[in-house]
């Protein structure tokens, strides 16, 4: 474990080199939230979903507006990926950004405990609306929203699990970007009707500032190469230690906790056994090298960190 005189020396901000954010935004995301706005009259309720490890940051401004038209449930995912304990905090801060219902889950936890809190919030929320509720013999649709990544396609495979003893209707990947088709409409429940619009993730084309793209780019809403699998591996590593969660040290077998992040990739990629074997001339002859992978190491550590092995995260 590492003293508090270590965790006086690390880094107490992060360089981000004049890291450009504007072209994370693709052109497909642009063209999807057109349709998603167009479709939304139709729509009962939205279901916003997002990452729980970043329950502040990377919602983005016009998913906003549409919950001023919409009745809305901000549904904060992967709750057992996320360090929960300033919880309150997190509530009241949401709370100030007009956020009225608000719930915790995680979509693969088995049973699906939290998620068969979500419809009977749903109706409540719809209940409470007069004009958007219909009846009990009309379909009700709602739509699912959210970045990439944060598990919207894994809500919907749930709902159907549960509610029509079904298995997938939407894919489900660990690489943002999954869901390109726009708006499939899904049957979620017989009685009541319950149908579910999938969306595919959309990020804000203005992400405001570039620590909110590294902490996207952290909980994979972002593709990692599009930062570079090394330099977001530094972040990440700054992150732990200035959260003092040393975890990694004790996972990869260090001496102690480390804030040179290619000192701690190559020690990674011992560990892992993933050297490159390198010709180098000696001046007397040509000798092979061997160098430890670094981009294998550091995404076995952003791998590691996604799954939970380092702990739970808060990154806002
Ligand atoms: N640990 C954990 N993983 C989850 C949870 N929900 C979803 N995942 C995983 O997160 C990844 C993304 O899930 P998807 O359901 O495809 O996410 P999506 O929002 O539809 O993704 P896009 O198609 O990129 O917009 C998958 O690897 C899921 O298994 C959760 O509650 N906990």
């Amino acid at each position: 474990m590492a003293s508090s005189r270590a965790a006086n020396k690390f880094r107490t901000a992060f360089n981000y080199k004049g890291y450009e954010v504007a072209r994370w935004f693709p052109g497909h995301m642009a063209k999807g939230l057109g349709k998603m706005r167009r479709q939304l009259k139709g729509v009962d309720c939205v279901i916003e979903v997002h990452d729980a490890r970043i329950p502040i940051s990377g919602r983005t401004p016009r998913f906003q507006e549409t919950l001023s038209i919409r009745p809305h449930l901000l549904m904060l995912n992967k709750i057992d990926l996320a360090d929960l304990s300033r919880k309150r905090e997190i509530e009241e801060k949401l709370r100030q950004q007009n956020v009225e219902h608000l719930t915790f889950a995680s979509c693969t936890t088995f049973k699906d405990k939290d998620v068969k809190q979500i419809m009977p919030k749903v109706m409540d929320i719809l209940a409470s609306s007069p004009e958007f509720y219909k009846g009990e013999d009309d379909d009700i649709t709602l739509m699912v929203i959210g970045i990439p990544n944060v598990g919207k396609s894994s809500l919907i495979n749930a709902f159907r699990r549960m509610y029509l003893k079904k298995g997938r209707a939407t894919p489900v990947g660990k690489d943002p970007g999954i869901t390109r088709s726009v708006l499939t409409k899904i049957r979620v429940s017989d009685r009541p009707s319950v149908f579910l619009l999938d969306t595919p993730g959309v990020l804000s084309p203005n992400i405001p500032d570039v620590e909110t793209g590294f902490k996207l780019a952290l909980v994979g809403a972002i593709k990692d190469h599009l930062v570079g699998e090394d330099f977001l591996a530094d972040y990440l590593l700054f992150r732990l230690n200035r959260q003092e969660n040393f975890r990694y040290v004790e996972h990869y077998k260090m001496q102690e906790p480390c804030d040179h992040v290619l000192k701690m990739l190559g020690h990674i990629a011992v560990q892992m056994g993933k050297s490159r074997k390198i010709k180098m001339d000696s001046g007397t002859g040509s000798m092979i090298i061997h160098q430890p992978n670094f981009q294998a190491a550091a995404l076995q550590f952003l791998r590691d960190f996604r799954q939970g092995a380092l702990g739970p995260a808060m990154l806002d």
